[in-house]
């Protein structure tokens, strides 16, 4: 029998403090929200899940999970390998891909106007159902992690033992410590966890296995094991990173066998005293873990990986996707643009000079960063979670910096629609959350795109896991060239 330890949140009226036009675009999320009530797919979900968790470990919990997956990919194979679900239009081959329902991805899913559901959970409902850390109200990186891999909620003493086993796992080979130590300071810190992360293969046990000849149906448990170390190891590999840049010299303190992921990340950051730091980031760290499989670092380990290259080489690979600025970099380049418009107009900036600078940035030919979506056409629900944390904290409320960017949002959509391009003119979550990391001392913003690739690890491992456990094959789409192309326009 589950425990339920995550205690149901009351959620606070923030969305009523937005600006009409956004106000609008939040309807979908403030009725489900101010319903206070899960959804019926959810509810059912939890019910089940409730009969089914227990006391019994992550890796023992999916092992039980695995069979009735298989079955499920079985009879798609059986019974509908032949069944039409979408057709492609030269739009989308030459768009990027935008739209096409190509690939599997089993623990989220992105609805355009809802946002992402995990499991068939929102974001309000992973809130009040998933442990938080003890002392703490926000829920844990492992606790989204459970819910990730298995589809169920974990208990507090669950989500804790897999805190404990992280932690226990957590430590740097020495000679990764020697290797990031070497990187130059002047280094992006992107492209040395990519670095870092590729590295840490020379301990791999799916590939050592590989070389061994292991058979396929053991594919999926060195992968979790070697799922289990990355993220294990990506606080300390992440902090050692930071410490070496920005605040060389002084001493890293040792792994807290006592501490969930989070905690540790915060502590070994050099932020360990600053509870509302680590609150930010564990809430941070469980929102941003997943956001179903067609985003470009979620893609890149899933492409990465359907050659059996092992999780290390695979997830490296996602980071450098994530490193873009159209993806996880735009969270550094929200705070960039923002400072460069606090230094050009003062503190006590205005509506109007703010629509201003943004016409300025359109007319430079930029993008305004933080704003549309590939999928999205609503504001996204993590944006919206995070804002909420912020209304739901005084300082953070007082805060210059986190007062302009509420104040960008209630102008930006209504200049983005009257630009005229973009599909989504309203805010994705990278709008607000580099900002709320500065107002609580981490400065820095290069570094900010590292700590979503220490959250965007949890999607990404969950489905290496899965597709060796399912078998999935080689990814090797179909490119054609435009002579091709412009040959099958006219055949068809
Ligand atoms: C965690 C994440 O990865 S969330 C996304 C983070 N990225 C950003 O915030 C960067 C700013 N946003 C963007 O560049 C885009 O909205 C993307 C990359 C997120 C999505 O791109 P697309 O799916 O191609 O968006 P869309 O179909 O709306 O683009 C149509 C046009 O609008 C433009 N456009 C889209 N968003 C913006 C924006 N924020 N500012 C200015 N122009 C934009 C596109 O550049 C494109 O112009 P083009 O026709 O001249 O090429
Ligand atoms: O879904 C996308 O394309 C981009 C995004 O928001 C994410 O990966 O978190």
């Amino acid at each position: 029998m589950i425990e339920r330890a995550a205690p149901v949140k009351q959620f606070r009226p923030v969305y009523w403090s937005l600006s009409p036009v956004l106000s609008l675009s939040f309807t979908t999320m403030m009725l489900s929200r101010f319903s206070g009530s899960l959804t019926r797919s959810s509810r059912s979900l939890l019910y089940s899940s409730q009969r089914y968790a227990s006391t019994k470990t992550l890796r023992e919990t999916l092992q039980d999970v695995i069979p009735a997956k298989q079955e499920q990919l079985k009879k798609l194979k059986t019974e509908h390998a032949q069944t039409v679900v979408g057709d492609i239009k030269v739009e989308n081959i030459i768009g990027g891909m935008r739209g096409l329902k190509s690939m599997l991805w089993e623990a989220s899913v992105l609805d355009p106007n809802e946002g992402i559901r995990f499991h068939g959970l929102t974001i309000p409902d992973c809130q009040k159902v998933l442990p938080p850390a003890p002392g703490g109200k926000e829920m844990t990186a492992e606790s989204m992690l459970w819910l990730l891999m298995t589809g169920q909620i974990p208990s507090a003493e669950q989500s804790r033992q897999l805190s404990q086993e992280l932690a226990s796992k957590g430590q740097l080979p020495a000679f990764i410590e020697q290797l990031i130590d070497s990187l130059p300071q002047t280094l992006h810190p992107m492209t040395q966890l990519g670095i870092g992360v590729a590295a840490l293969n020379h301990d791999s046990s799916f590939q050592s296995a590989y070389e061994k000849g292991m058979k396929k149906s053991e594919y999926w448990t060195h992968t979790y094991e070697d799922c289990i170390n990355l993220l294990a190891r990506l606080p300390a590999l992440a902090a050692r990173i930071y410490r070496n840049v920005y605040h060389p010299g002084k001493e890293i303190p040792a792994i807290d066998k006592d501490l969930d992921l989070v905690g540790n990340y915060t502590n070994l950051l050099g932020f360990g005293g600053n509870k509302n730091l680590t609150e930010y980031l564990r809430l941070y760290i469980a929102l941003h873990g997943d956001h179903e499989g067609g985003n470009a670092s979620a893609h890149t380990s899933h492409l990465v990986g359907s050659t059996l290259a092992d999780p290390y080489l695979a997830y490296s690979a996602a980071l450098y996707a994530l490193a873009g600025p159209l993806h996880g970099l735009a969270n550094q380049e929200v705070l960039r643009w923002q400072q460069a418009m606090q230094k050009e107009l003062g503190d006590n900036v205005t509506h109007d000079q703010i629509k201003e600078y943004l016409w300025k940035t359109l007319k430079s030919g930029q993008v305004v960063p933080g704003y549309g979506h590939g999928v999205l056409r609503q504001a996204d629900p993590r944006f919206i979670a995070l804002q909420e944390f912020c209304e739901s904290r005084p300082e953070l409320m007082a805060s210059s910096t986190i007062q302009l960017v509420k104040k960008t949002y209630e102008v930006a959509p209504d200049v983005l629609k009257e630009h005229g391009k973009t599909k989504n003119p309203y805010p994705n979550v990278d709008a607000t959350s580099g900002c709320v990391l500065y107002h609580y001392g981490l400065t820095e913003y290069k570094y900010y795109t590292v700590i979503f690739g220490v959250s965007r690890a949890l999607g990404a491992i969950t489905q290496l896991v899965w597709s060796r456990a399912l078998g999935l094959p080689l990814e090797r789409p179909k490119s054609l060239s435009m002579d091709a192309l412009e040959k099958l326009i006219k055949s068809s």
